[in-house]
Parts: C-alpha cells; structure tokens; sequence
C-alpha cells in the first residue's frame, strides 16, 4: 500500500467534475484489466458526489466504460423510507439510473425501513448481498467531524467499525439525523482496492486535517485502501492537510 495522494482542485464543482472523470478513466482501466468479471465501486451519499453522479450520467453514456459491467454498492444508508429524500440511493440513482441503463441487478441498495426489516437484520441482510465483496473504488465524502459512511467520532459506531467482524453494521443514534443508519465496516472499506476520499467546503478543511495528521482520531483517518488512497479536494477543505 503506498501512501495517500492529494488532488486539490479550485472549487467544489471542478472536485465533481474531476470525481466523474476518474471514475471514466478508471473503469474504463480496470474493466480492460479484468475482462472477465464486474468491477465495484461503493457510492457515498453528500452533496460533492450528488454533483459527481450528475456529471458522470452527462459523460457516462459516450464514454469506453461498458456499464453493464459495473456494480454500485453504498458505503452507507439512512434507514427510512425507500422513497424518502434522505436516502444517500436516490440521489445517486436518480442520476446514474435513466442514462447508464443499468440493470437492477447491478444495483445492491441497502435495505430501506419499509416495515419488513428491523435495523439489525437489514444490516444483517446487507452483510449477507456483500459477501466477501471487495470493492475496486471506494467512494467516501467526509463530514466536517470527521465521520466517513455513517460512522462517527465520539459515537459507538466508531469502535464497533473498527473491531467489526461484519462488513456491516446498524448504527442508532447517529449525530447527524436521521438517526437509524447502516454502514460498511472499516475492514470492509479497507478492503478495497481504492479508496477515493470527496471533499469539499471549509467546513471540511478541520475533518481533514485531523484524518491526515492524526491529531485527533477519527472514522476518515483509519480508512485506506490496499492499493490507493487518494483525497480530491477543493482548496478550502485542503487548507489544514498534512501532506
Ligand atoms: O450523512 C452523510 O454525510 C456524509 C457527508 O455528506 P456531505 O453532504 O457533508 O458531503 C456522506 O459521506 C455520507 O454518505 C452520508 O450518509
């Protein structure tokens, strides 16, 4: 594992737009790589990503990427409603969906609360689709605490992520609404192969310098890839990196 690399950009929008070209240019890579398989890439929620997706549904379809050959996972979920707007899946979807021509079997979206599932066995259910899945690209944004997925400093979520034996957890609680949550695990995104950090806004800027000095422990510093960690950023979430 090689240590991580920074791309600082100007603003938020050239974060998204160069988010969705890497993904092209990576996918496109990783698929003339591995012809004979689907390659993964886990979504995160967030607003910079939400943009990336939009960027990516307007350059995807003209793009080398064969789409029938990638799978979408999520880092984490809000357990409402699969209809509510706080899903992290509808964004997401709502984008990528109507121009990348994706099957539904392509689309593993964690469980919704739609009176079926209790938290635990959704998350439970979702360990269950993950198997032994290890992703290509891991998309993470980073909140301005410093919380990757839905999991949070000074919260059980954090504890319970790192010693994890299961990819995936329930959380409760969550400081940031909504409260019921499920997330991947840090040994489930430390699988990955690549783990692509989305982050932008100066209210970022503590979170990151706390992840890369490790001047305060939190979810966003314990999580890497095997092979890349990279940080896209926009100058004001960059102000406080150590790099
Ligand atoms: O709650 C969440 O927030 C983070 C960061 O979102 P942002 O809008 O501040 O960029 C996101 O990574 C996570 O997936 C989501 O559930």
């Amino acid at each position: 594992m090689s240590g991580p690399e920074f791309l600082i950009h100007p603003d938020a929008n050239a974060v998204a737009e160069a988010i969705a070209e890497r993904l092209l240019t990576r996918l496109t890579e990783l698929q003339q790589q591995h012809a004979d398989r689907t390659i993964n890439v886990g979504l995160t929620g967030g607003r910079i990503a939400t943009r990336a997706y939009q960027r990516l549904a307007a350059d995807g379809p003209g793009s080398e990427v064969d789409w029938s050959r990638v799978g979408l996972w999520w880092g984490d979920e809000r357990f409402v409603a699969a209809d509510s707007g706080d899903r992290n899946d509808r964004g997401a979807l709502a984008a990528l969906q109507p121009t990348l021509g994706l099957d539904e079997s392509q689309i593993h979206r964690m469980p919704a609360d739609d009176g079926v599932l209790a938290l635990d066995d959704a998350a439970e259910v979702y360990a269950g689709e993950f198997g032994d899945t290890v992703l290509d690209i891991c998309l993470l944004g980073v909140g301005p605490d410093g919380h990757i997925a839905s999991v949070f400093p000074d919260h059980p979520s954090f504890e319970r992520s790192l010693s994890a034996t299961s990819d995936v957890i329930p959380v409760r609680d969550s400081p940031k609404p909504p409260p019921l949550r499920i997330s991947l695990t840090h040994p489930a995104i430390n699988r990955s192969a690549e783990v692509w950090f989305t982050v932008s806004g100066a209210d970022k800027a503590d979170a990151v310098g706390w992840a890369t000095t490790g001047s305060k422990p939190v979810p966003a510093g314990q999580a890497h890839g095997t092979e890349r960690t990279l940080w896209l950023l926009d100058e004001a979430a960059a102000a406080k990196l150590n790099h």
